[in-house]
């Protein structure tokens, strides 16, 4: 995804567009607040939910082709992806809706099948936000998705975000 932008304000709009049938939409909407508040605990950023309009960050489920060049690839692969600030379709935050998406506080069993929607989520927001990918294997922005019981923000995930804003 092209560019290492940053937002060229502070205060950023989203909007969830869809939801997937895996979660109740109040459990999917809060697993997004709290992916929000990861980076805006470390940064002067703050994230405010729309319900019509243009958002800066536009978030989707949508599987297979879903309207971009990009397109999913079914269960497990490509779970996710989040475009770098800017304009339009930048900053957006696509999920593959052919994943089973559970959250960390359900039944430990489901997350051994699925994908925290909280921990992706928190990953997709940070490329949102301009962040690439870490070397640091227990960063979250770290290429490989791995459940975490209790989640920390890694120093370098820190120090990403705290260098672009
Ligand atoms: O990295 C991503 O955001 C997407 C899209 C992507 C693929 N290649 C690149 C390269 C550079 C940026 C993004 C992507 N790849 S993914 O395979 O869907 C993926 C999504 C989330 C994560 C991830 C989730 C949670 C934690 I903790 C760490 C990584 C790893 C891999
Ligand atoms: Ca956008
Ligand atoms: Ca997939
Ligand atoms: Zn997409
Ligand atoms: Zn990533």
């Amino acid at each position: 995804f092209e560019g290492d932008l940053k937002w060229d304000h502070n205060d950023i709009t989203y909007r969830v567009l869809n939801h997937s049938p895996d979660l109740d939409a109040d459990v999917i909407d809060d697993a997004f607040v709290r992916a929000f508040k990861v980076w805006s605990d470390v940064s002067p950023l703050t994230f405010t939910q729309i319900y019509s309009g243009e958002a800066d960050i536009m978030i989707l489920f949508g599987s297979d082709d879903h309207g971009d060049p990009y397109p999913f690839d079914g269960k497990d692969g490509l779970l996710a992806h989040a475009y770098p600030p800017g304009e339009g379709v930048q900053g957006d935050a696509h999920f593959d809706d052919d994943e089973f998406w559970t959250l960390g506080t359900g039944v430990v069993v489901k997350t051994r099948f699925g994908y925290s929607l909280f921990l992706v989520a928190a990953h997709e927001f940070g490329h949102a936000i301009g962040l690439e990918h870490s070397a640091v294997r227990d960063a979250l922005m770290y290429p490989m998705y791995s459940y975490i019981e209790d989640f920390q923000l890694h120093q370098d995930d820190v120090a990403g975000v705290q260098y672009l804003y």
